[in-house]
């Protein structure tokens, strides 16, 4: 099968099958990367909502930075799935996060598409594994999981399921970094991927204290972001965390607060805080700070801070309170 498959560089043409929040999403940042996007949605009023959506996003993707020659005029919007598909050279599935449906979807789009063209699918928790069940050829399906918007936020989450190839998720991967993406491929499926995973039990956490009244939604929300949401948008929760140890960094961190885990602040259950865990989380530290030592990632914590405030309007000007 791979041996049609354009390389990832080469790509011209994509399809975007689901026109919602996310597939016109997608469609505005394939056109905004100069792609030529066809498109095929079953609603009635698919194409001007497409249409408006794409020109909702346009000037903010003009203030980034168009590609050459990427226009929204470069959008087809077709009658049929066959057509959409028909001399794309890469598929990205957004319909509607239904298993059934999602499945049906794959198989038909697995029929129409020439051979050999990566497949991938939006879906925000489905595993693979699960969706390509019916595919004649399974080997090409793969899970490309964007964030809202697919064309402001980076990350796309990358996963096979038991019967896609390696090789095709390795060529989603290079085919969404040349598409100005920022990717992780996961080596297995993993409920909820990473991103959604960590989202969720958040969200989980949230929900619990607005239904036993301990925080109203303001409240939340006001949380993080007016916390660690701050210093999420530059630095993940392990590095933010090894700074809380000072000094002794992730260490001291787990030694210090470790303990907690165990108290009933959540309403998750906590994980064994046993030795790997433990040696597994510094040593991840220390390599994803990448020989920057704990004063330089202060230092990068705080220019980052200060930098989303002023972004956001939220740094009081000189001289001001
Ligand atoms: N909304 C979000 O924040 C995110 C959603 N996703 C995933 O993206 C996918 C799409 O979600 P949304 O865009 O939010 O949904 P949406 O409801 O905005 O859009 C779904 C679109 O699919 C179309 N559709 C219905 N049946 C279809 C079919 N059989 N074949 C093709 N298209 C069909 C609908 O007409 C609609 O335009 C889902 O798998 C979802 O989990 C992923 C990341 C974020
Ligand atoms: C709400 N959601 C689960 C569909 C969200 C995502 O999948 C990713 C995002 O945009 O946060």
């Amino acid at each position: 099968m791979s041996e049609a498959r354009t390389a990832p560089e080469d790509v011209r043409r994509v399809a975007c099958i689901g026109a919602g929040v996310i597939g016109g999403g997608w469609a505005a940042h394939f056109l905004a990367r100069g792609y030529d996007v066809t498109a095929w949605d079953p609603a009635p009023d698919a194409e001007p909502r497409l249409r408006r959506l794409v020109d909702a996003a346009w000037p903010a993707l003009v203030q980034l930075g168009l590609a050459p020659g990427a226009s929204p005029d470069r959008l087809t919007v077709t009658a049929t799935l066959e057509e959409a598909v028909s001399e794309a050279q890469f598929v990205q599935e957004s319909a509607p996060e239904k298993l059934d449906l999602k499945r049906e979807l794959l198989t038909k789009l697995d029929m129409a598409t020439p051979a050999g063209v990566v497949i991938a699918s939006s879906t925000s928790g489905y595993p693979m594994t699960d969706m390509q069940t019916e595919a004649v050829t399974p080997g090409r399906l793969v899970v490309g999981h964007p964030f809202n918007p697919p064309y402001l936020i980076p990350l796309v989450e990358v996963v096979g399921g038991e019967h896609t190839d390696r090789a095709a998720v390795a060529w989603a991967s290079r085919f969404y970094e040349e598409a100005g993406k920022s990717v992780i491929t996961m080596e297995r499926e993993v409920p909820g991927f990473i991103a959604n995973r960590l989202q969720e039990a958040l969200w989980r956490e949230a929900l619990h204290m607005v239904a036993n009244g301990e925080a109203t939604v303001r409240e939340i929300d006001l949380s993080i972001t007016e916390g660690p949401g701050l210093r999420w948008a530059f630095m993940g929760p392990m590095l933010t965390f090894a700074l809380a140890g000072g000094e002794g960094g992730m260490a001291h961190m787990l030694d210090h607060f470790g303990p907690s885990l165990k108290s009933p602040w959540t309403r998750l259950e906590a994980p064994e805080l046993d030795r790997a865990l433990y040696d597994a989380v510094v040593a991840g530290c220390e390599d994803a700070s990448d020989g920057r030592t704990i004063a330089d990632l202060v230092a990068e914590r705080d220019q980052g801070v200060i930098q989303i405030l002023r972004a956001t309007g939220r740094l009081p000007g000189p001289g001001t309170r």
